[in-house]
């Protein structure tokens, strides 16, 4: 295919990209019940490299937690055949994609014997909102769709189910000509991206909105408060963050493991800016750790 990948590993076996099939009739397909990660392999000096392996696969294990979805394959077996993966692809760099979802047994809300399906597979992905956004920025619209609630559903698990909400959000904001959505939560206040955390730069401090805002554990949030608190930043990780401050703020950028560090060069019809300083010395030093110039942070990667 036109990715140049050809293999999925999917419950215990690498079977071919074509083959790997469910049964139409599998829970997850009509009730959202899986859970996903994306994570990123870098091309570094030293080869293949995962980044923060680890954090990803207890998320995983995590997100399925209220939902009952036991995974019977440990972290370590994962690991080594989402290498495997890598290795028989000849991937340098790619993202990696494992889901876990309720298989085929019977049908009803209840999973009842659904058996827990899991697969990963990993294919090249460039920039998520594209190469000049990275350097640019991107225009975003806040949605008129909110956040699903954390009382309403696990807001820090990464659930299937819950993407139907950044799918409205993240088209809508398309079909009117920006290139991604900020979601509200009920409260009004800023949560995140349909696929991203939000950070907002200002008088040279750092504010992110914290878990109870609705949001979820971002894994490139993490990375970059880390390196921002080591670069002598002051971050403030449990922010709420209203709507009127995005439109006072001097810097603003979405983190993700597909967006990486993407900069916010415009809300609605308020102009941010281009990339500010912040924005461009945390970007600059996220892609220094991530690509290996730097032997920094060597715990958060697993060479291939
Ligand atoms: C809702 C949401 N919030 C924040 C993040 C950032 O989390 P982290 O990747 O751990 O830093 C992501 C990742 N979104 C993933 C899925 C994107 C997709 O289109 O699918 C991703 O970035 O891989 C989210 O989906």
């Amino acid at each position: 295919d036109e990715m140049d990948v050809d293999t999925i590993w999917m419950d215990g076996e690498f079977v071919d990209w074509d083959d790997a099939q469910i049964h139409v009739l599998s829970h997850g397909l009509h009730y959202g019940t899986g859970v996903f990660e994306g994570i990123r392999c870098y091309d570094t000096e030293e080869g293949p490299a995962i980044f923060r392996w680890d954090e990803h696969a207890k998320r995983l294990y995590d997100s399925g937690q209220p939902y009952g979805l036991e995974i019977d394959h440990d972290s370590e077996e994962l690991e080594e055949a989402t290498k495997e993966l890598i290795r028989r692809q000849e991937l340098e760099s790619c993202y990696i994609r494992p889901i876990a979802f309720y298989g085929y047994d019977s049908l009803g809300v209840s999973p009842q014997d659904c058996p827990t399906r899991i697969a990963i597979a990993a294919w090249p992905w460039g920039a998520y909102l594209g190469e000049e956004a990275l350097e640019e920025g991107v225009k975003v619209k806040v949605s008129s769709w909110r956040k699903h609630a954390s009382s309403q559903i696990p807001t820090n698990a990464k659930t299937t189910g819950l993407y139907v909400n950044s799918l409205l959000a993240g088209e809508e904001a398309r079909r009117e000509g920006y290139v991604e959505a900020l979601v509200l939560n009920k409260e009004g206040n800023v949560a995140e991206g349909p696929g991203e955390n939000l950070f907002l730069v200002r008088d040279g401090e750092i504010y992110t909105p914290g878990l109870s805002e609705g949001i979820l554990d971002g894994i490139t949030r993490n990375s970059v408060i880390t390196i921002a608190r080591d670069l002598g930043y002051t971050v403030h990780d449990e922010a709420t963050i209203s709507r009127g401050e995005l439109h006072t703020a001097d810097e603003l950028f979405f983190t993700g493991t597909a967006a990486e560090v993407t900069p916010i060069k415009q809300v609605d019809n308020v102009t941010v800016g281009e990339r500010g300083p912040v924005t461009e010395e945390l970007q600059s030093r996220f892609f220094d750790v991530v690509e290996r110039r730097t032997d920094d942070y060597d715990e958060w990667f697993s060479y291939v």
